[in-house]
């Protein structure tokens, strides 16, 4: 079995302290990956250092090597708060007007993307195989190209890919996508995104797709192809059973008494849709009064990426609203939406996702989304919790059996609500069974071993596979 060397913009290392809080989809979902494989994960620490010497901290930590490296202020400025979060992010999640084009952005991106190539490099033997994750280092895999890296290197994308007009707004993007292709296997989400991406070649590049969707670039073979993202089923099942989820069950419970619980679970981010989400609530109790003081919303939203200007707004945004919301239907001894700040580790959250009768689920527009995964692995499944999910993640294209909602229709997330609420316990069994039998059988490793097995070269007569199984 080949060596991975798998690299991201940020490494998480496995059983830090305070590394379960907050963890991003992407770490949690690596982090197992690693294990299974002998191999590398490589990336920024999250640390800054004030000259960028490219000392790599190797460290290993519960079956899983580390290699990190710590960036400058500028870097992280320009590179991480600039370029992937303040013009790629929002881009990528279609909004255009949040995207900012600056060309210091542009300069720090590739800055650090050299940095990243040189850093690794010394790591990466003949046989191995790279796989790159996410927007932050598009163009890494033609920078080692260029650095002499003959081995086969993947990139999975973890975020939306845009609409071809979209992205024709972004300064060079014909420079980025070049770059793209000189990966091997490029791997997209859902089919959504991978028709986009294809649409963008052949429109913008004019290159031609073959019919197994690989593109013939440059004399080598790209092949692109959904693989869409799973939670790690048997581990989450194992933090669902443990005591300290169902301690965090009794908790939220007996805080509630008797009520119905909705439960969210987000990074704050604009792209998650919670203002939104919080009005549809507002509406729902507003359109029923026999349900004053008998739902509660339990929002968790650990604050993420605090020094971009958008990310500030929304947190500002939420604030307001949840005050005036809670203003218009508090009691004197009922508070309707609980908002929280703070992360929480998985096996907490997923005795407070089996305590919610309802997983509401309504990003704007979301690469995946695996808590709509886990909320549904947590549930009991003799008296299942249903899921509202929107139709603009990832994950709508595989849980066909949630209740599917446009986010933003107020109205209709309202209805919805009530509809979930009502819910005869056979329609919810029902739903819950298919839905927990795609998980399980789509889950992290069968992502990973698709994705190796492609970046292998192992799966020309199974190129499609993936990509049917979402369609
Ligand atoms: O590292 P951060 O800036 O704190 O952000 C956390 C992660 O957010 C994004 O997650 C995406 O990956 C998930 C797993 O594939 C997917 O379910 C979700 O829809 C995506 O938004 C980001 O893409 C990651 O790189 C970040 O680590
Ligand atoms: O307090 C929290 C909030 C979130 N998460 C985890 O963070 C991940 C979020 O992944 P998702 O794909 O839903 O969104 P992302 O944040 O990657 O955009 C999920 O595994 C959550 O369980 C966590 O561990 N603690």
């Amino acid at each position: 079995m080949s060596r991975l060397i798998v690299i991201s913009n940020r490494v998480s290392v496995p059983n830090a302290a305070g590394a379960a809080g907050a963890q991003g989809g992407l770490a949690v979902a690596l982090n197992s990956a690693l294990r299974e494989h002998r191999g590398i994960w490589f990336g920024w620490s999250g640390q800054e250092t004030a000259e960028f010497t490219g000392h790599l901290d190797m460290q290993r930590n519960d079956g899983v090597t580390t290699a990190t490296i710590d960036l400058e202020p500028q870097d992280i400025e320009e590179y991480y708060n600039g370029y992937a979060n303040r013009t790629l992010w929002p881009l990528f999640h279609y909004r255009i007007d949040l995207t900012e084009y600056d060309r210091n952005f542009g300069e720090g991106y590739e800055r650090v993307n050299e940095r990243f190539a040189d850093s690794v490099l010394p790591l990466i033997e003949p046989e191995d195989l790279v796989w790159v994750h996410d927007y932050h280092l598009l163009p890494l895999g033609s920078i080692l190209r260029g650095k002499g890296v003959k081995n086969r290197m993947g990139l999975f994308l973890h975020t939306p890919w845009p609409p071809t007009r979209l992205l024709a707004s972004l300064p060079f993007h014909e420079r980025l996508v070049a770059s793209m292709l000189e990966y091997d296997v490029l791997g997209f989400q859902t089919t959504e995104w991978l028709e986009s991406f294809l649409h963008y070649v052949q429109k913008e590049m004019g290159l031609k797709v073959n019919l197994d969707n690989s593109i013939d670039y440059k004399g080598r073979r790209v092949i692109a192809r959904a693989f869409p993202i799973g939670i790690d089923y048997a581990e989450f099942s194992e933090a669902a059973a443990s005591s300290e989820a169902s301690e965090a069950h009794h908790r939220l419970k007996s805080s509630v008494r008797g009520r119905k619980i909705l439960i969210g679970v987000d990074r704050l981010d604009y792209s998650k849709g919670l203002g939104e989400r919080f009005e549809s609530f507002s509406r729902f109790l507003a359109d029923h009064p026999d349900m004053a003081g008998k739902a509660v919303l339990l929002q968790i939203a650990p604050p993420s990426r605090g020094d971009v200007a958008s990310y500030q707004q929304i947190r500002e945004d939420l604030e307001r609203k949840t005050g005036h919301i809670n203003g218009a239907h508090a009691e004197v001894d009922f508070v309707p939406i609980r908002y929280v700040n703070r992360g929480y580790p998985r096996a907490q959250l997923a005795g407070f996702y089996r305590a919610a009768e309802v997983g509401l689920v309504t990003p704007l527009r979301d690469g995946m989304n695996l808590v709509a995964k886990e909320y549904v692995a947590a549930q009991d499944p003799e008296d299942p919790g249903v899921l509202i999910l929107s139709q603009f993640a990832g994950a709508a294209l595989q849980l066909k059996d949630a209740l599917l909602v446009n986010p933003h229709s107020i109205e209709h997330v309202a209805e919805t609500i009530k509809r979930a609420i009502d819910m005869p316990l056979a329609e919810r069994k029902r739903r819950h069974a298919r839905l927990l039998a795609s998980i399980r059988d789509e889950d992290v490793i069968h992502w990973r071993e698709q994705f190796v097995k492609a970046l292998a070269g192992k799966d020309r007569e199974g190129a499609n596979a993936s990509h049917e199984a979402t369609a």
